[in-house]
């Protein structure tokens, strides 16, 4: 990377279609963001790793090469650490963290989400809590299973995981009815999430081309804070708040000042960051476990072998409950949730990254008008890295000592992105992965239904989710070896 603005203005963006009709401009600027990927794959076997494509009015930088990577987002972290202005239109000046400029803003909201919630002790206080979502969810699929020969799990996971990052966010056990309704306002912006962030690409042209757009964001942005806002008020009212054994995330934005602008957070800033906390904790999780049990249920050897490491660990207990204090003797588990989001990341790219001046970056200049976007899923199928790439082989990490998924000294795949912006919660995403494929394995044998099959393809909603869900035959485990 050479010094930045001096050296810029001699230097070219990298290559890509060079002349993209308006036309054909407006249609890229009609599909979702995501969509684009087989586009942009075939424009990476055509001008190498790194590409430009103008959408709307701003160039687009997408990066397959995970040493480029390396340079931008670790060797370089703090310039490639902005996000791009008003492009993720859903928060439009609403302050949450994943849409904030790198600035102070955004270092009190995130400092506040990693040492409030997300350091190691806040994490361990919600131990009873992730006990109770998980024999909610044990109970759920056995009573599913009992009339069902073959079980239609994504609800289930994603019901519990709601209910888990609900209580951690306001601190309360509600009820199915309160729970589904978040679900449904918090989904249904997702699912709508990518078609959305496309209205900032252009605000000018889309205000015009899309207005009808940008009214359904506006009512569901209403329809959600109409339901956030009760709970938030309640807490705030709540006398005893402090007295609680778990601080639940509300309490602390309700407690948080912006040093800069010497002001509390407005009501619609909260709505919004707990809305952030539930769609990060809830959607990439239920649709990682997704990926990771399909797997498992596909390749029942890799079952048998995490069952008997389990076995080994915990076994002679004969305990219905793989305890938190057990996943660190569990390698083959760690591997195999490395495996699942190596192979199938819930994102294929990271929230879109801005530099805050104009940069060169091996050679190329990165304009600080554009946006900087890098594909995550390539770089977990690199053949350079992985033998092998598709195949599903949890070993692979059993090799790696210690394997460091945060790519600060190399990336080799990077599911949580890295650098500054790196997901906050993936020290809570991968407890909760463990502990729940953990405990399915060990209180249910996973099957193929009869005449059924495990369908890896792919479908893009707000994540990567499978295309055809996957359905199950579950029967409890006898937990006495078979060795
Ligand atoms: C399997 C689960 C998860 C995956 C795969 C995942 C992945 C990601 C990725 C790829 C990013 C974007 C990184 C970038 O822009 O470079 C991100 C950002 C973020 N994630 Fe996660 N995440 C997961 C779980 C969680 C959880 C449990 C939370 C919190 C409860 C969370 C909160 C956030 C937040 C607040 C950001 C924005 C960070 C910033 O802009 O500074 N995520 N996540």
């Amino acid at each position: 990377l050479g010094s930045p603005t001096a050296t810029a203005k001699l230097k070219c963006m990298p290559p890509g279609p060079t002349h993209i009709p308006v036309i054909s401009n407006i249609l890229l600027l009609r599909r979702s963001f995501s969509e684009l990927e087989p586009l942009l794959r075939r424009l990476h076997a055509k001008y190498g790793p790194v590409i430009t494509l103008r959408i709307g009015s701003r160039p687009s930088i997408f990066i397959a090469d995970r040493s480029m990577a390396h340079r931008a987002l670790i060797h370089n972290g703090t310039l490639f650490a902005d996000r791009p202005k008003g492009f993720l239109v859903v928060n439009t000046n609403i302050l949450n963290i994943s849409s904030s400029s790198y600035g102070p803003n955004w270092r009190t909201l995130r400092r506040n989400l990693a040492s409030e919630m997300l350091h190691h002790s806040r994490v361990m206080s919600f131990s009873r809590t992730r006990n109770w979502v998980l024999q909610t969810l044990l109970t759920r699929l056995k009573s599913d299973s009992l009339s069902n020969p073959s079980v239609r799990v994504i609800d289930h996971f994603r019901y519990s995981m709601f209910c888990l990052l609900v209580f951690m966010c306001f601190g309360e056990r509600l009820d199915d009815a309160k729970i589904r309704d978040i679900e449904r306002v918090q989904r249904q912006m997702l699912l709508e999430a990518n078609r959305f962030n496309i209205l900032g690409f252009w605000p000018s042209i889309t205000r015009v081309l899309l207005r009808q757009r940008w009214q359904e964001l506006l009512a569901l942005r209403k329809d959600k804070a109409d339901v956030l806002l009760p709970l938030i008020t309640a807490r705030s009212q709540k006398q005893t708040r402090l007295k609680d054994d778990v601080v639940p995330y509300v309490d602390t934005l309700l407690d948080l000042q912006l040093p800069d602008e010497k002001r509390k957070l407005s009501d619609e800033e909260i709505v919004m960051l707990c809305s952030e906390f539930l769609d990060g904790g809830t959607d990439m999780s239920s649709t990682a476990l997704q990926w990771i049990m399909a797997n498992l249920v596909k390749y029942p050897h890799v079952q048998d072998r995490l069952v008997e490491e389990i076995r080994q660990v915990v076994g002679h207990r004969e305990v219905e409950e793989v305890k938190e204090e057990d996943l660190h003797k569990l390698s083959y588990l760690k591997a195999v949730v490395f495996e699942g989001l190596r192979r199938h990341p819930p994102g294929h790219f990271v929230v879109p990254h801005a530099v805050s001046e104009d940069v060169v970056l091996d050679d190329y200049l990165v304009p600080k008008s554009g946006t900087v976007n890098f594909m995550v899923a390539e770089m977990g199928l690199d053949p350079n890295v992985w033998e092998d790439p598709l195949a599903f082989k949890p070993e692979r990490f059993l090799n790696e000592e210690g394997f460091d998924i945060t790519g600060t000294k190399e990336i080799k795949m990077m599911p949580f992105g890295v650098g500054r912006r790196i997901c906050p919660g993936y020290n809570l995403a991968l407890l909760h992965l463990q502990y729940f494929v953990a405990n399915l394995v060990w209180n249910f044998e996973w099957k193929v239904p009869e005449g059924g099959d495990v369908d890896l393809s792919e479908k893009q909603e707000f994540t990567v989710v499978m295309k055809n869900p996957l359905h199950v035959h579950i029967s409890p485990r006898s937990k006495k070896s078979t060795a």
